[in-house]
């Protein structure tokens, strides 16, 4: 695992500051850190924070509900995203008007991100304490697009995540040419179909994220949004704006949304179709290490080997045949992230 960025481990330890005349009364709205009640943040929009209080969170025994809640001053520019735990003071009432303040940003205990390209120096967590990457294509309409599939499997390697593919439209294309690809790595993996009313797979995934937070990513139309109506019914992900699992709270179609599965069995986060997954934030030299499958090929490669240069000993390794059928087409994905990530068009 790559080595946390310090500002994840923030430890966001607001406290009210002191009056500064000696002891003037706390007014009312600023109540004290341990007025603070815990939750955890299902939604993001232009600032106004979506959080499910109370049953299962945080440990504290507090009637459900959902709260919507603004950023408060203390927390400064400390992104928050889906999947945060915070805390939360002012008003935690949940009704039609009122407005939370969030006085408190949890350490992460993981963080999924991504860059707009492999050189942006800006990088953007999009999920917070994520236990698990479950990357959804197609198998056919559209076509599987591998190397997509590489670079999430990498920003899974990289965020300690374990990475689930699923394989939707299993009744459009066999899926045992697909999945030999990936047989050397020894990914998990569903395969998913609908035909009528039918749904096949969907138990076999639901058991997948059972007690634990998966993110969905996938490029657009693969049906990620037919799995997440699938796994969680009332969600509507392509009906309508208004999610009645995270409460009134808006999403729109630009960010991640967290969904509780039927019976709190483990959330799912839902994020926007991708096209493609910038990866600037991976050290470059330890994305050998997320190709497992190649990797020990790497034993007979002069020292400080770029795995892109004449000496590389992956091409032999690969043609001898020991990374498996896929391994001419895993080494491509790999040297063209290694380019791509050096600032050489992919
Ligand atoms: N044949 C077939 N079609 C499917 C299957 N799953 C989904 N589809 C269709 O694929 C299309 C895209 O599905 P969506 O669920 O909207 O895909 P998405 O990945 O959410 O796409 P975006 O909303 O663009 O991000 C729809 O027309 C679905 O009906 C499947 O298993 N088999
Ligand atoms: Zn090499």
């Amino acid at each position: 695992m790559s080595p946390r960025h310090p500002s994840d481990y923030d430890e966001s330890d607001v406290r009210v500051r002191p009056g500064r005349r000696g002891s003037r009364p706390r007014s009312k709205d600023r109540p004290s850190h341990e007025d603070a009640i815990p939750g955890f943040v299902t939604a993001v929009d232009r600032g106004r924070y979506t959080v499910l209080v109370g049953a299962g969170v945080g440990g504290k025994k507090l009637p459900e509900r959902v709260v919507i809640a603004m950023k408060a001053r203390e927390i400064g520019r400390k992104g928050i995203v889906v999947g945060d735990q915070v805390e939360l003071v002012g008003d935690t009432s949940g009704g039609p008007d009122a407005l939370a303040r969030i006085v408190k940003l949890s350490p992460r205990k993981s963080v999924l991100r991504r860059t707009a390209d492999d050189t942006d120096p800006v990088e953007r967590v999009i999920v917070a304490n994520p236990d698990q990457l479950v990357i959804v294509s197609a198998l056919a309409n559209p076509e599987p697009r591998p190397r997509l599939i590489d670079r999430c499997l990498v920003a899974a390697y990289d965020a300690g995540l374990d990475p689930l593919l699923v394989l939707t439209k299993a009744d459009l294309q066999d899926p045992s040419d697909f999945l030999s690809h990936y047989a050397p790595l020894d990914v998990p993996y569903i395969v998913t179909s609908t035909s009528g009313d039918g749904f096949d797979g969907l138990e076999a995934l639901q058991d997948k994220l059972i007690g634990r937070v998966s993110v969905f990513v996938g490029h657009s139309g693969v049906g990620k949004s037919t799995l997440v109506n699938g796994l969680v019914p009332e969600a509507h992900r392509a009906i309508g704006n208004v999610n009645v699992v995270t409460g009134r709270g808006r999403h729109t179609s630009s960010s991640a949304v967290a969904l509780r599965l039927p019976g709190d069995q483990g959330w799912v986060i839902d994020t926007p179709g991708v096209r493609s997954f910038g990866l600037a934030h991976v050290d470059l030299h330890r994305i050998i290490e997320h190709f497992p499958d190649l990797e020990p090929g790497t034993e007979k490669c002069p020292r400080s080997c770029s795995h892109d240069e004449e000496e590389c000993a992956l091409d032999e390794y690969v043609a001898s045949g020991q990374a498996g059928s896929a391994g001419p087409s895993r080494l491509e994905s790999l040297r063209r992230l290694l380019r791509a990530r050096s600032g050489e068009s992919d």
